[in-house]
């Protein structure tokens, strides 16, 4: 298979490494000064340092030129990227199937990707969702990791999955997009409030009670959009809902963190030097929440941390005196 992977940040870059040991790749991405580096180096040395490209992993700043007789377009951009992406792809006149790989639903409309997509790809363009437990360094480095490729088109879906599955990334089927993308949208909002749970030392009793009623707000929220409750213990939910809240690689957990340890937002994210998708996301996922009358009280915690000036300790405090309930 032929394949172009849009966004050379550290996630595209990974793909691309470990999707070269089975297919030719192309990694295009959108800074000229950029591409010439890793043309140069044969690695990624802003995104991925350290990591030698394989030989059969060309990377190419002209998009028309990287999607000449693509097979498939892996979309890795942050969320906020795939609008222009899709635009761009659309522009060009591409008619291949395409798979994103973002976790976020778009500022300002809350719409998580495959919507997104819905309102730029022509109908007859095959579409599909990638998502699961997986920090890029680790797959980069050919270390064992489990993915979920969701379609609507179940045909899709298991051929698509069929050909990225290799002996290190083994790639899952599913038909369940909406829980797919929800859950990885969401477990990012979690994973800032699991790094402030870590970053006030409030235990690992505390910690593992934040992941297990993270999980119930994820799937309370999944259900009102209509996606189905098992996918929510599966890699996208709960695999990557636990990887990512107790993973010292995560960008997300790293934000809660440091904002537990009195930094503000603007000094963490302009430290970051990566996208965290959870400081954008949690707004949204507030919205679709009240949108659909579902209680996300850690995600409305989240946002109030992030957006109005209220501290670690008092949003732990807040959720802590909430009115006693049943579990479920
Ligand atoms: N890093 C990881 O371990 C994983 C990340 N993801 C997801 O993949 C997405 C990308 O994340 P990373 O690569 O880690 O981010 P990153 O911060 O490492 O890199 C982002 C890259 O996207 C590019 N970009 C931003 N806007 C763009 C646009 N409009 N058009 C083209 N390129 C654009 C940037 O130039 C940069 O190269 C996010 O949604 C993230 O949640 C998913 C699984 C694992
Ligand atoms: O999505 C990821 C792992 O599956 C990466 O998480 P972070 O964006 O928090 O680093």
């Amino acid at each position: 298979m032929k394949i172009t992977v849009m966004g050379a940040g550290a996630w595209g870059t990974a793909l691309a490494i470990s999707l070269a040991e089975k297919h030719q790749v192309i990694l295009w991405g959108r800074d000229a000064n950029q591409v010439h580096a890793m043309q140069t180096d044969r690695e990624n040395t802003r995104y991925l340092p350290g990591i030698a490209f394989p030989s059969n992993l060309s990377i190419d700043e002209s998009l028309g030129q990287a999607t000449q007789q693509s097979d498939l377009v892996l979309v890795v951009t942050p969320t906020a990227g795939l609008r222009p992406s899709l635009n761009a792809l659309v522009a060009l006149q591409k008619s291949c199937p395409v798979v994103w790989a973002c976790k976020g639903l778009e500022v300002g409309s809350m719409l998580p990707p495959h919507a997104i997509a819905d309102t730029i790809l022509p109908p007859s363009i095959p579409r599909g969702v990638l998502s699961g437990p997986s920090f890029a360094q680790e797959v980069a480095t050919g270390l064992p990791a489990a993915l979920t490729l969701a379609a609507e088109d179940a045909a899709f879906a298991n051929h698509t999955s069929s050909e990225l599955h290799g002996r290190k990334l083994r790639v899952y089927s599913s038909t369940d997009v909406v829980g797919v993308e929800i859950g990885g949208a969401v477990k990012n909002v979690m994973a800032i409030a699991a790094g402030v749970c870590d970053g006030l030392k409030l235990g690992n009793n505390a910690r593992a009670a934040l992941i297990t009623r993270g999980l119930a707000e994820i799937t309370r929220l999944g259900a009102a959009l209509g996606a189905k409750a098992e996918t929510f213990t599966g890699l996208s939910g709960l695999g990557d809902l636990l990887l990512t809240c107790t993973g010292d690689l995560s960008r997300n957990r790293k934000v809660g963190l440091l904002l537990a340890q009195g930094q503000t937002l603007a000094e963490v994210l302009a430290n970051l030097g990566h996208v965290a998708e959870g400081v954008n996301t949690a707004k949204e996922v507030l919205r679709q929440a009240n949108t659909h009358s579902v209680d996300m009280p850690i995600t409305a915690a989240v946002c109030r941390l992030l957006f109005e000036n209220v501290s670690a300790a008092e949003i732990v405090a807040e959720l802590m005196e909430r009115e006693h309930k049943q579990e479920v």
